[in-house]
C-alpha cells in the first residue's frame, strides 16, 4: 500500500504499528514535513485512480507549515491537482482575508502556490453568523454526497473523507473541539459552531467527532514541545479517566501519527 512504501522509505523514523494506528517519530519537523508530503501525494494518487478524485480536509495552525514540501517540483509535476476537493475540518467565523482565517493561512502557505481548481476549494462563508455558516457548510456537503464527489460512510452514514489532515494543540484539542466542551458529545450534526472557544476568537465552525471519525485515512501532524503533554496521554500507558478530544479521533479507516521528537519527547 501507499503507506508501507511509505513507511520503508523513511529510515530515520521509528514506527509502531496497531492494527489502525501507526506512529512515527522523526527527529525534526523538516522529516515530517517530507515524510507528510510523501505519504499526502500516495493517497492523492490511490484515491484518484481508484475513484477519480481526492477529498482532503486541511486544519489551520501549524499544519500548513508542515505542508510546505508539497509545493517542490517533484508533488507540484505529479500530483493530480485538479482531482483534489479542499475541505476545512474547523474555520473561525472571520473574514477570509483575516490573518486569524484558517483559509487565509491555507491559500498564503499552499492552495495559491499550486493548480487546484478554485471552484473545488469549499472555504467558509464569511457573510454568515456562526449558526449560519454550519448549517451552509453542512447543506454544501449534502449537495456534494448528492453530486458524488463526497463518499457516505456505509457505516456511520456521514460523510467518508478520503483524507483529514489534524493538527493538535497543546490542551489535547484537535479541530475546535476542545477538552470538556458538550461539543465533544455532538453526534448529529455534520458541522456544528462554538461560540466560546478557550483559544480566540471565540467564534468557529467544526466538523464532528461522527464525521471526523468517517474518515478513510487520518494524519494527526504534532510538532514541538508544548505538545508533549498531551501526546504522552494519547499514546503513553498512563491511565486517566477524562478523555482529550485527540484521544477520541478513531477513524473507520487508519489513522497515523506524525512527531517530531520534541512532540514525542515524554513517550
Ligand atoms: O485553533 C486551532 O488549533 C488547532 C491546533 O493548532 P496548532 O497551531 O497548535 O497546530 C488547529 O488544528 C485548528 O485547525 C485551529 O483552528
Amino acid at each position: 500500500t501507499p503507506e508501507d512504501q511509505h513507511g520503508s522509505a523513511t529510515a530515520k523514523a521509528s514506527m509502531a504499528a496497531t492494527a489502525e494506528r501507526k506512529v512515527e517519530v522523526f527527529d525534526t519537523e523538516e522529516e515530517v514535513a517530507v515524510s507528510l508530503a510523501k505519504y499526502i501525494a500516495d493517497l492523492s494518487d490511490k484515491f484518484c485512480k481508484e475513484r477519480g478524485a481526492f477529498t482532503i480536509v486541511l486544519s489551520g495552525g501549524s499544519l500548513i507549515e508542515s505542508l510546505r514540501k508539497l509545493v517542490e517540483p517533484q508533488y507540484i509535476d505529479s500530483v493530480e491537482w485538479s482531482k483534489w476537493h479542499v475541505f476545512w475540518v474547523d474555520e473561525r467565523v472571520v473574514p477570509k482575508d483575516h490573518k486569524d482565517s484558517n483559509y487565509k493561512l491555507a491559500y498564503d502557505g499552499l492552495l495559491s502556490k499550486v493548480p487546484i481548481l478554485p471552484g473545488n476549494v469549499y472555504a467558509i462563508n464569511d457573510a454568515l453568523s456562526a449558526e449560519g455558516a454550519a448549517d451552509d457548510y453542512e447543506t454544501r456537503l449534502k449537495h456534494l454526497v448528492n453530486c458524488g464527489v463526497l463518499a457516505l460512510s456505509a457505516a456511520s452514514g456521514f460523510p467518508k473523507f478520503d483524507l483529514m489532515l489534524l493538527g493538535m494543540g497543546p490542551d489535547g484539542h484537535v479541530a475546535s473541539l476542545f477538552p470538556g466542551h458538550p461539543l465533544l458529545k455532538e453526534n448529529k450534526r455534520w458541522v456544528t459552531f462554538i461560540k466560546d472557544s478557550p483559544k480566540p476568537p471565540p467564534e468557529r465552525i467544526t466538523f464532528t467527532f461522527p464525521v471526523i471519525n468517517s474518515s478513510a485515512y487520518i494524519a494527526l501532524v504534532v510538532t514541538g514541545a508544548p505538545q508533549a503533554g498531551a501526546v504522552q496521554r494519547a499514546l503513553g500507558n498512563g491511565q486517566n479517566s477524562d478523555k482529550l478530544p485527540v484521544q477520541m479521533v478513531s477513524p473507520e479507516g487508519e489513522l497515523t501519527w506524525f512527531l517530531d521528537k520534541d512532540a514525542a519527547s515524554k513517550l
